[in-house]
């Protein structure tokens, strides 16, 4: 596992937007809420050929915070041979032994559920309803997953999973 102090967006390479004040409280208050037990209106729901989905609960308003993606950070050298569907940059750095990321295999929360679109055909795009983004929160690295537009209730939520690198495989997504 990386020290917390890995941790210091500074050092992404090209830098990373720093989160508004006001978008760092309401992300505080989520985190308030969660430790209170009151939770995001989602589901998580198995679905024979995507494996465990999460749809909304009820309408979700574009530009919601979904979740924050989270789980143990590590050194992307330590993961590069991992066979985890998961893993998630959290810091791209100019030097690359500096680049970590979220393993959420030992401990996460409902983003590690949260399906992929396939980024190859049409209807895979109309269906991306999050967008991911990364954040400048107090000097550290956060990863959000955020409404890019208004959310039906029982609608499914997808993202684009090849935001960044263009790594992961969805050739077979359906
Ligand atoms: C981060 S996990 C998402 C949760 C996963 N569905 C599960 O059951 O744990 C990523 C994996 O989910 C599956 N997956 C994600 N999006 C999919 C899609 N649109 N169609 C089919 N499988 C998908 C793939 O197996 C992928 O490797």
């Amino acid at each position: 596992m990386a020290p917390r102090s890995a941790n210091y967006a500074a050092l992404e390479d090209g830098g990373v937007q720093v989160m508004s004040k006001e978008d760092t409280e309401t992300l505080h208050l989520c985190k308030k809420m969660m430790e209170r037990g009151d939770w995001p209106p989602l589901l998580v729901v198995f679905d024979t050929k995507e494996g465990f989905t999460v749809q909304a609960d009820i309408f979700i308003w574009d530009l919601t915070i979904i979740t924050e993606y989270v789980g143990d950070v590590d050194y992307l050298r330590n993961c590069e041979n991992d066979d985890g569907d998961s893993i998630m940059t959290l810091l791209s750095a100019s030097n690359p032994s500096q680049s970590i990321v979220v393993c959420p295999d030992q401990r996460s929360n409902i983003a590690r559920f949260i399906n992929g679109i396939n980024n190859y055909t049409p209807e895979g795009k109309k269906k991306q309803n999050l967008k991911c983004v990364r954040y400048d929160v107090g000097g550290e690295c956060r990863v959000l997953l955020i409404a890019n537009r208004d959310i039906r209730k029982g609608e499914r939520l997808y993202y684009d999973y090849n935001g960044l690198e263009n790594e992961y495989p969805t050739q077979h997504f359906v």
